[in-house]
């Protein structure tokens, strides 16, 4: 991966059946061997990682996440962030095909990124690493609103995210009032 801080990858979802049952048409493509798509036949678009309708959870993982992952046991940051319509196929891509899956070919990008987690930690353990503590949180910020997918009988209003003088952030339910 190059040193580019932010990389932008688009993913074109297959029609779903009810969309081939209505007749619908596909307008974006993703050009053959490019990371460009086609929005109907003249206008192109480049992105970082364009990936089509057959790319599977795993193509995506593997060229956009799995590096950050790697980076992140090294001390870096790292988001992943899914951008765009609804319907699009944000929740798919996240967190995968079935809610409440083990980890398949349809999971999604927190089941993988969680499962190279603890293998990269543990690989780290064996060589010798000083001992590490993952905290995880899994918020919902709907409008203006947070809510705690871990905690879900908490008051959101007692969920406040707070940032630091260094930009760090985090929310007072987590413990890490800032
Ligand atoms: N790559 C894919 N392959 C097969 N099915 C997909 C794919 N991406 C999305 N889908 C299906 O498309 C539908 C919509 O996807 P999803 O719920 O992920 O959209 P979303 O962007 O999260 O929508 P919303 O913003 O409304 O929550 C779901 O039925 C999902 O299973």
């Amino acid at each position: 991966m190059n040193e580019v801080c932010v990389r932008v990858a688009v993913r074109v979802r297959p029609l779903l059946p009810k969309e081939v049952l209505h007749n619908h048409k596909v307008c974006v493509r993703v050009v053959p061997d490019s990371t460009q798509v086609m929005v109907g036949t003249e206008r192109a678009f480049s992105f970082d990682h364009a990936f089509g309708p057959t790319a599977s959870q795993d193509d995506v993982y593997e060229s956009c996440v799995r590096p950050l992952v790697e980076s992140l046991v090294e001390g870096y940051n790292a988001t992943v962030f899914a951008y765009g319509q609804t319907g699009s196929g944000k929740t798919y891509t996240l967190r995968g095909g079935h809610v409440a899956s083990l980890l398949d070919e349809q999971g999604g990008i927190i089941d993988r990124v969680a499962q190279d987690v603890f293998l990269l930690l543990g690989q780290k353990k064996q060589n010798g690493a000083a001992q590490t503590t993952v905290r995880v949180s899994y918020i919902e910020l709907h409008r203006e609103e947070l809510r705690d997918l871990l905690e879900l009988h908490t008051n959101h209003k007692e969920l406040h995210i707070r940032e630091d003088d260094r930009g760090n952030t985090g929310n007072n339910h987590s413990g890490q009032c800032f």
